[in-house]
């Protein structure tokens, strides 16, 4: 079952909640627990300073006012307001400390969620907005909104009841308008979620042009093409601008109206009190201190509602960003129990391909494939170009998998394996290996997660003929050229080689940009490293069919 199919049983977002956001990350519960009892709290600072102003008040006005009663009080007052800043700012930080915990988590959940999904096309700025800015903007979320919304049910249930004690009358007022409040809010909510929805989706499409046009900026100068690009990516954030203006105006309107409607309601109920002051039942110290304690307690009744509002439109943009977020985390949303993957092969396997066929969204599929690796020697992968060979390589990382037939590693289905293990058993070289900013040694480390000596690495430098480990070379790959390129990448297999002794390597065109003679170099040393494991090259070069025990072509 996938996300969608779960989406369309079970409403993930009900009346603001967005209760996967819970299932995922850990701590949550017993944040919103921490905001209930701290909510209570706050409730009762409220009513309890409420009351003390009340008498305070309508006694000096009776001059009935004790110096005992007086003091007892103030302090009351005092203590209530202390209570009310400290339960405020216990919220403050547990709400810090969860929305930064609930944000790791849902990190590290997409991320691995991306490191297991077959590679399918998502565009890399795409990804870096939404596990950046979109889990940022769930800040609002949980720090704001959730808080509130606790707030929100605990403060008027409790105002109104402790309201109809001292006057009936004025909690009917209060029950009768109170509605209009979450009405107001939840019609502008839903008007809101969708601009919030496409607010995001055109961030995301920003994100994604900006990125194409950094990447592709030399190119585009080259053709001269750089200043109609700037020229768009100009519109569109003139047009993002104007987007974000109407959402604020939208935002800032409904806090308008539900400001007005709680204004409304409030001075509705200071009339009705006032009336009976003057003319009703409300008579007296006793009645002015009802009153008045009504009068303070009743805006209270409609201010956390108001503020659910306001901070629903802060986090709008992060709910929207969750829904994305939430199909890329497409496996845990199966709710099927995981099935423990099996454990890979440690010495060097036989690697076979059976009626594999795999496809590209919008493309034919490529002719079915099958083949079989031998244990512990070398084989070269001829077909054309375009064949599928990066793809089968691809395949045999975990990274995509086949629409039908099988790869099994030894005795093993890769399709039930412990990826990260087989991964672990893997040595890699792609076609065009992605650089870091750092100097080479920096990115020849990469290939091992544990620190390495740096003799290691000049070892795996040297066998590789990649340049000078010292040298700088930047992200873009400036400072190298597409043959240093490739072999920083040589240097980052043997490295892994070296480190971590995986009985399986897999080299996709390793010797592409070589000169004959650093080629010959080359494949020496990629003949020293293949020794005892099971070696795949995808090359068309005949020196590197010269060093490979088989030949495989379709
Ligand atoms: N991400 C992708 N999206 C769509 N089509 C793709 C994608 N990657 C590869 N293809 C297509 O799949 C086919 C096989 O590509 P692949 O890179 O596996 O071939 P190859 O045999 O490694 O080619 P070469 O020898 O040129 O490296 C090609 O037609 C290619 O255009």
């Amino acid at each position: 079952m996938t996300a969608t199919s779960t989406n369309s049983l079970e409403p993930p977002r009900t009346r603001g909640i967005d209760r996967r956001l819970f299932r995922y990350t850990r701590g949550t519960r017993r944040y919103i627990v921490l905001s209930a009892v701290l909510g209570a709290v706050t409730t009762a600072c409220i009513i309890a300073g409420a009351w003390s102003i009340a008498t305070l008040v309508s006694g000096a006005v009776a001059g009935e006012l004790t110096l005992e009663g007086s003091m007892r009080e103030m302090a009351v007052l005092a203590g209530a307001m202390a209570l009310r800043a400290i339960a405020a700012s216990v919220q403050d930080s547990a709400a810090q400390a969860s929305a930064s915990g609930v944000k790791r988590d849902l990190r590290s959940a997409a991320l691995a969620s991306l490191a297991r999904q077959p590679e399918d096309g998502r565009h890399s700025g795409e990804t870096a907005n939404l596990l950046v800015r979109g889990i940022e903007s769930l800040d609002s979320y949980f720090s704001r909104y959730i808080p509130q919304l606790v707030l929100a049910v605990l403060v008027p249930l409790s105002v109104i009841a402790v309201m109809a004690t001292a006057d009936v009358t004025s909690a009917v007022v209060v029950v009768l308008t109170l509605p209009l409040i979450p009405v107001f809010g939840i019609l502008i909510g839903l008007y809101t979620s969708a601009r919030a929805e496409k607010q995001w989706k055109v961030t995301a499409l920003l994100a994604r042009r900006f990125t194409d046009l950094v990447a592709g900026l030399p190119t585009l100068k080259a053709f001269g093409r750089a200043e109609r690009q700037t020229e768009h990516l100009r519109a569109s954030t003139v047009d993002y601008r104007k987007r974000t203006m109407s959402l604020l105006k939208v935002a800032f309107m409904s806090a308008l109206a539900l400001e007005l409607a709680a204004s409304i309601s409030v001075a509705i109920v200071a009339v009705e009190i006032g009336v009976r002051l003057v003319h009703g039942d409300l008579s007296g110290m006793v009645g002015l201190q009802i009153a008045l304690f009504v009068l303070i307690l009743a805006p209270e009744a409609y201010l956390p509602l108001r503020q659910v509002g306001v901070h629903y439109h802060a986090s709008a943009e992060g709910l929207a960003a969750a829904d994305e977020l939430f199909a890329t985390i497409k496996e845990e949303d199966t709710g099927e129990p995981a099935r423990a993957p099996a454990a890979v092969a440690r010495s060097a396997p036989m690697i076979q391909v059976r009626r594999a066929r795999f496809a590209y969204p919008g493309r034919e599929p490529l002719p079915e494939l099958s083949m079989t690796i031998p244990a512990g020697a070398i084989t070269v992968l001829t077909a054309p170009s375009g064949a599928g060979k990066s793809t089968l390589f691809s395949a045999l990382l975990g990274f995509r998998t086949p629409q039908s037939g099988s790869l099994l590693v030894g005795e093993q289905d890769l399709a039930e394996a412990d990826l990260d293990q087989w991964r672990h058993r893997t040595a890699w070289m792609p076609q065009k290996p992605v650089l870091v900013d750092g100097t080479i040694a920096d990115n020849v480390r990469l290939a091992v997660a544990d620190e390495v000596p740096d003799s290691m690495v000049e070892e795996a430098v040297a066998a590789a003929q990649a340049p000078d480990p010292s040298r700088s070379v930047s992200a873009s790959g400036s400072g190298v050229s597409a043959g240093e390129a490739a072999r920083i990448g040589l240097a980052r297999l043997f490295l892994r080689v070296k480190a971590l002794n995986p009985p399986v390597l897999i080299l996709d065109e390793p010797t592409a940009h070589l000169d004959r003679d650093t080629e010959a170099r080359v494949l020496d040393g990629i003949r020293r490293h293949a020794e005892g494991r099971t070696v795949l090259i995808a090359s068309h070069r005949p020196a590197v069919a010269a060093i490979a025990d088989r030949e495989v072509t379709w």
